[in-house]
C-alpha cells in the first residue's frame, strides 16, 4: 500500500504526542488520570472475564464459579495502591444460608465485595450488566441473580424464587439495598427486597459498611488516587418469627445501624459528604 509521502512524518508526530502527550496529562491532569485509571479498572475487568469464562463455561452456571471470579479480582486493590482493611469477619455464621446487605458507593466496591465474599454466596445485580460483554457472561456463569428494576413484579418474583434457592441449595445472596450507587456521603432510603428476602426465607441479614472512598475517589472531583477502605463486617440480625409486617422496621433498623458506623468508620467521621473540598484540604459533610 502506498502512503501519502507526508503520511509517514504525521504518523511520527502523532505517536511522539502520543509518547509525550500521554505521560504528561497523567502527571499533570488529575481528571486525565481518573479517566485512565476507571477506563483501565473496566477494560482490565472485561480482560480477565474473557480469560475466566472458559474456566467457568466447564461447570456451566453455578455458584462455585464465583470462587474464580474472586481469586482472580482479589489483586486488582494491589494495582491501584487500595488498602482494604477487613474487621468483624467473625461475625459470618459459619454454615447456613443468609442475606447480606451492603452500601453501593461505586463499581470500586467490587474490591471491598471480593475481599469478604463468602462461599457460595451471590450477588444480586442490576438486568442490565448481564449485557456489559464477557463481564456480564462471567457473571452470569457465576450464578449472579439479575433482576429488571423497571418491572417491580418480576423483580419481587425473582427475589420470591431466591428465597426458596437459599433455602435447598444452601446459598447467600449479597443485595444492595440502597438499589443504585450512591456517592453522597450517606446512604440512600433502603429498597426492602433484601429484607422480604430474608424474612421469607426466615434466615439472618448479615449488614456490611464500606467506609466512604471520598479520600481517594471522587467522581464529581475527578479525583482518584490511592487510598485505605475499611470493610466492616456486623452482627447477624435474626429474622425468625419476623412476618412481612415487620419488613419496614426491620428495614429502617439494619439501615440505621448501618449508617452509624458509616459514620464512624469513614475517615471525617461523618462519611464525607458530597466530597466537595475546601481550600485547606478540608472535606465539607453533606449528609
Ligand atoms: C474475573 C472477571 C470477573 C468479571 C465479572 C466481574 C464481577 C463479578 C462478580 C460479582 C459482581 C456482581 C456484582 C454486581 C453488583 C451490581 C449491583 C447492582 O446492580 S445494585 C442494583 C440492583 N439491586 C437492587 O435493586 C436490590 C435492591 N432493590 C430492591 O430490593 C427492590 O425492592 C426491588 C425488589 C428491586 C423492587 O424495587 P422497586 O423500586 O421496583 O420497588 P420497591 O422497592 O418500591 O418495592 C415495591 C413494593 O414491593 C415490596 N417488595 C419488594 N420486594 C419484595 C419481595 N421480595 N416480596 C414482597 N414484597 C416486596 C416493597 O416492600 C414495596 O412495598 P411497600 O412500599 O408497601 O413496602
Ligand atoms: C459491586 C460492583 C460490581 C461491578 C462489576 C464490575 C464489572 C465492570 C466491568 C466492566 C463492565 C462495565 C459495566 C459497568 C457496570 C458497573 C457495575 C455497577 O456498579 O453497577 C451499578 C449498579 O449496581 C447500580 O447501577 P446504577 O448506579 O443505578 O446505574
Amino acid at each position: 500500500m502506498e502512503l501519502w509521502p507526508g503520511a509517514w512524518t504525521v504518523l511520527l508526530l502523532l505517536l511522539l504526542l502520543l509518547l509525550f502527550l500521554l505521560p504528561a496529562l497523567w502527571f499533570y491532569s488529575p481528571s486525565a488520570k481518573y479517566f485512565f485509571k476507571m477506563a483501565f479498572y473496566n477494560g482490565w475487568i472485561l480482560f480477565l472475564a474473557v480469560l475466566a469464562i472458559p474456566v467457568c463455561a466447564v461447570r456451566g452456571r453455578n455458584v462455585e464459579n464465583m470462587k474464580i471470579l474472586r481469586l482472580m479480582l482479589l489483586h486488582i486493590k494491589y494495582l491501584y495502591g487500595i488498602r482494604v482493611e477487613v474487621r468483624g469477619a467473625h461475625h459470618f455464621p459459619p454454615s447456613q444460608p443468609y442475606v447480606v446487605v451492603s452500601n453501593h458507593q461505586s463499581s470500586l466496591d467490587l474490591l471491598g465485595m471480593m475481599e469478604v465474599l463468602p462461599g457460595r454466596c451471590v450477588p444480586i445485580a442490576k438486568r442490565e450488566l448481564l449485557w456489559a460483554g464477557s463481564a456480564g457472561l462471567a457473571c452470569w456463569l457465576a450464578g449472579v441473580i439479575f433482576i429488571d428494576r423497571k418491572r417491580t413484579g418480576d423483580a419481587i418474583s425473582v427475589m420470591s424464587e431466591v428465597a426458596q434457592t437459599l433455602l435447598t441449595q444452601d446459598v447467600r445472596v449479597w443485595v444492595f439495598p440502597e438499589g443504585t450507587r450512591n456517592h453522597n456521603g450517606s446512604m440512600l432510603p433502603f429498597k426492602r427486597g433484601a429484607f422480604h428476602l430474608a424474612v421469607q426465607a426466615q434466615v439472618p441479614i448479615v449488614p456490611i459498611v464500606m467506609s466512604s472512598y471520598q479520600d481517594f475517589y471522587c467522581k464529581k472531583e475527578r479525583r482518584f488516587t490511592s487510598g485505605r477502605c475499611q470493610v466492616r463486617v456486623l452482627p447477624p440480625v435474626p429474622t425468625e418469627g419476623l412476618t412481612p409486617d415487620d419488613v419496614p422496621a426491620l428495614a429502617d433498623r439494619v439501615r440505621h445501624s448501618m449508617l452509624t458506623i458509616f459514620r464512624e468508620i469513614s475517615t471525617d467521621g461523618r462519611g464525607g459528604g458530597d466530597c466537595l473540598k475546601k481550600p485547606g484540604g478540608v472535606v465539607e459533610a453533606r449528609l
